[in-house]
This record gives structure tokens, sequence and C-alpha cells, in this order.
């Protein structure tokens, strides 16, 4: 069996003294969809900064397809075929959006870009970008700067700057935050479309989504994992249902 995409060992990250991730334990198998979940200020953006090298551990191992990448800076976890989005929207407002595609699929690429330019050449850089704007439904929109775009549009580019690189493993942060319904139904249809056969790693509050997406749902509360189950499992749940005061999940 190979090794899981993602696995934490003993993982602890203290500010000072406050110990804000306390010794997590976690599995994320090749092409699952995890989410995790927590009331606020559980420690959920803490742990998706240690996943992706922000932040460097207290305690405890970071491992990426086996390999141990504690310690390891963003973008060499990025190189590696990890790659995430941002809770607030970190595209460039001045550039299109074909700008923006293709400036993530140039930072992804890295070092490597000099060799593929070589070979394949300045059309074969715009045709990729084209390609992901499309997967990412904004092809009418490609030489609009990003900032006039609408709210859930921007979102959007923002999936499709993360997925732009090939990375096999997507890690998105509240990407649903602040939309409307329809919205929320049509960014979930694309993270589906964009994120098959990869493993997607979700942090959001929208519990309607979570329940949507993932295939297994692990709940952070004061950074310690309460549970790690099946969307199925984590709703019955009497912990859960506790740390949530019996609400959220019911209405889900
Ligand atoms: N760089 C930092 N320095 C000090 N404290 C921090 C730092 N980053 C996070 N924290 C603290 O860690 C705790 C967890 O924050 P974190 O943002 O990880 O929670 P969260 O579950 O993502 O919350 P939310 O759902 O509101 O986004 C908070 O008390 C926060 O103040």
């Amino acid at each position: 069996m190979s090794a899981p995409a993602i696995e934490l060992r003993n993982l602890e990250k203290s500010f000072g003294l406050a110990k804000i991730i306390q010794g997590v334990n976690l599995s994320i198998e090749k092409g699952e969809r995890h989410a995790i979940i927590g009331p606020n200020g559980a420690g959920k953006s803490t742990l998706f900064n240690l996943i992706t090298g922000k932040y460097t551990p207290t305690a405890g191992q970071v491992l990426m397809h086996g390999e141990d990448v504690s310690g390891m800076k963003p973008f060499q976890i990025n190189r590696k075929g990890l790659s995430r989005s941002f809770q607030i929207t970190n595209i460039f407002h001045n550039m299109t959006v074909f700008e923006n595609v293709r400036c993530g699929l140039l930072w992804s690429m890295g070092y490597k870009y000099s060799f593929w330019h070589m070979i394949n050449g300045q059309k074969a850089l715009t045709e990729k970008a084209d390609e992901i704007i499309e997967q990412i439904n904004l092809t009418s929109r490609r030489n609009m700067v990003a900032g006039a775009l609408a709210y859930a549009e921007q979102r959007a580019l923002e999936i499709g700057i993360t997925i732009a690189g090939g990375a096999d493993i997507i890690m998105l942060d509240e990407p649903c935050a602040g939309m409307s319904h329809s919205e929320t139904e049509l960014i979930v249809d694309l993270i589906r479309k964009v994120t098959e056969g990869k493993t997607l790693i979700i942090v959001e509050h929208d519990m309607g989504v979570i329940f949507d997406l993932a295939d297994k749902i692990s709940v952070l509360v004061y950074g310690e994992i309460i549970e790690s189950d099946t969307p199925e499992a984590v709703r019955a749940s009497v912990a859960v249902k506790e740390a949530y005061l019996g609400t959220t999940l019911e209405d889900a």
C-alpha cells in the first residue's frame, strides 16, 4: 500500500506559551477529499500553515507521500506537488485573468520553467493557461482585470491559480466564504471538477459544503482532533455535537 498523501505525527505548534496545535495525528490517503472543521480559533489555519511549510512545527512531523517535509520552506513543499489557496484572496487585482493564471503556472514550475520553456516555448505556456481558464469557466473574462470580476469569479480564479501547476495535493482555505447559496453551488461543482483524482484538504465553515464534498472529516477543537471519520459518523458523534453546541451539524 502506498504512503498516505499527508501524514501528521504528534504535531505540535506553540506561539509563546500558547499551545495551539496539540499532538495531532492524522493520515490523509491519496485521492481522499478531507475536510478539517472546528469552531473559530480551533487551529485550522495553523494546521494548514504547518502542512504547507509556512509554520515550522514546535514538535512532531509532517510527511508528504512518506517523506518528512517538516521544516521545509513553502516553495519546496509546493514543488513537491502541494498547492494551497488562502482565506483572503491573493490574486493580483490589476492583472488580467490570463496574466494571473500564467503567473500561477510560472511560480509553480519555478526553476523547472526555463527547461520547460526551452522545450515547449511561450505558445505552450499560453495554451496551458487558457486550458486552466476554460476549466474554471472564465474564458469570457480572460482579458479582464481580476479586480473587475465578481467576487465568486475571483474565488474561482484563485482556485485556478492553485491548481495551475498540476499539484496532486490541493488545499483550499474557506473557498466558499462570503458566497450566496447559488455561488456556493457553482464553486463546489468547480472544486469537484478540478480536484478529480487529486487529494483535497479543505477548511470550510459551510457545513453543507463539507458534507457534500468530503470523504472524511476531521474535527479540530482547541488544537486537538476529537474525531476523524466519515461524514455520517461525524454527524452522529456526541463529542462533535457537544463541541458545536448541538446546532451547526444538525442543521447541515
Ligand atoms: N502567528 C501567530 N501568533 C500567535 N498566535 C497565533 C498565530 N497564528 C494563530 N494564532 C492563534 O492560534 C489560534 C488558532 O488560530 P487559527 O487561525 O489557526 O484558528 P482557526 O480555527 O483557523 O480559526 P477561524 O475559523 O476563525 O479562521 C488563535 O487563538 C490565534 O490567535
